[in-house]
C-alpha cells in the first residue's frame, strides 16, 4: 500500500534562532492516526505547519500522494486543500467576528461547491445543525457570533468544520486542549469514530498521552526538534523505548500499560 502522507528527511529552522525540527521522517498510511507526543517546544507544532506547508522546510521532501507540498504549484495546492483539514491550536483566524458560526461551519463545503453539495445534499441549513449536534453543540448556536461562544465551544465548531468536509488527511494539533472533562470524552470518542475511516490518515498533536493512547494506532516521540522514538500502540511495551518516552509514560496518562502488567 502507499502511503498517503509522507515526510522524508524534514529540516526546518526558524530565522535566526537555533530552534525548529531536523530529520523528520515518517510514512502515514490511509486508515492510521499517529499521535505526536513531547514536551512544550519539541517542535510539534512546527511538524504540523511544515505538513501544511504554511513553513518552507529547508530540507527534505513532504507529499500527500502524488502531491509535492515544497513544489507544488497553484493547481496542486488546491489538490492538497481539498483533501486536508486540520484543527489548530488557538486558531482564531478561522472565525471571522461578523459572521456568524454557521458561515464558519460551512465553509470548507461553500469552498469546494461540487464535493459540498453532494455532503450536503443542498440543505446547508440541516447540515450545519446536524454537524453540531455530533460536536455536542446546540444547534441554535449556528445564529451567534464566534464571541458568543466559548473556548471550547468555538474549538468544537472547527473539529465540526474540519470533519464536515470528509478529508483524506487530517491535523490535529492539541484537539481537545480547550475542553472541560466531560467534553473532552465526548469529543474524544467523536474523533476516534472518525479517525477510524479507512480512507483517512489522521495525525494527532498532543502532550497528552492519554488522548494518543485513545485515538493512534502509532505513537512518535518528538524531544529538541527530532523524533526520538516511533512504536505502534499494540506493539509489546519493551524496555527498548527511549528514556524520554519511559518519562513522558511515567508522568502519567498511558492508559492501559498498568493493564498490560508492564513497568517502565
Ligand atoms: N515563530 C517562531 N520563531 C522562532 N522560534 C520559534 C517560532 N515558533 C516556535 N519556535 C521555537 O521552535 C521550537 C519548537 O516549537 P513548537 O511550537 O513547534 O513546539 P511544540 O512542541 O508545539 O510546543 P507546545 O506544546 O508548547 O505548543 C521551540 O523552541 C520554539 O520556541
Amino acid at each position: 500500500m502507499n502511503p498517503l502522507f509522507e515526510m522524508k528527511d524534514v529540516s526546518y529552522h526558524y530565522p535566526k534562532t537555533a530552534s525548529g525540527v531536523r530529520g523528520i521522517s515518517f510514512r502515514l498510511f490511509p486508515g492510521e492516526t499517529i499521535g505526536v507526543a513531547g514536551e512544550s517546544g519539541s517542535g510539534k507544532s512546527t511538524l504540523v505547519k511544515l505538513a501544511l506547508g504554511l513553513l518552507p522546510a529547508d530540507e527534505g521532501s513532504i507529499t500527500l500522494k502524488d502531491i509535492s507540498i515544497l513544489a507544488a504549484g497553484r493547481k496542486e495546492k488546491l489538490r492538497f486543500r481539498r483533501q486536508t483539514q486540520a484543527v489548530l491550536q488557538h486558531d482564531v483566524r478561522s472565525f471571522i467576528p461578523v459572521k456568524n458560526i454557521i458561515h464558519t461551519l460551512l465553509e470548507p463545503v461553500h469552498n469546494f461547491p461540487e464535493r459540498g453539495r453532494a455532503l450536503t445534499n443542498g440543505n446547508d441549513r440541516q447540515f450545519a445543525e446536524e454537524w453540531m449536534t455530533r460536536v455536542g453543540l446546540e444547534p441554535d448556536m449556528l445564529d451567534r457570533r464566534p464571541e458568543a461562544l466559548s473556548g471550547g465551544q468555538q474549538q468544537r465548531v472547527h473539529i465540526a468544520r474540519a470533519l464536515s468536509i470528509n478529508p483524506s488527511f487530517l491535523l490535529l494539533d492539541e484537539p481537545t486542549s480547550n475542553l472541560d472533562t466531560v467534553s473532552q470524552a465526548a469529543v474524544l470518542h467523536l474523533l476516534q469514530h472518525e479517525t477510524a475511516h479507512p480512507e483517512r490518515g489522521v495525525l494527532c498533536i498532543s502532550h497528552d498521552l492519554a488522548v494518543l493512547h485513545q485515538l493512534a494506532d502509532r505513537i512518535l516521540v518528538m524531544k529538541d526538534g527530532r523524533i526520538v522514538d516511533d512504536f505502534y500502540k499494540s506493539e509489546t511495551w519493551n524496555q527498548n523505548r527511549h528514556p524520554y518516552t519511559k518519562l513522558l509514560v511515567q508522568a502519567g496518562g498511558w492508559n492501559g500499560l498498568e493493564d498490560q502488567g508492564k513497568t517502565v
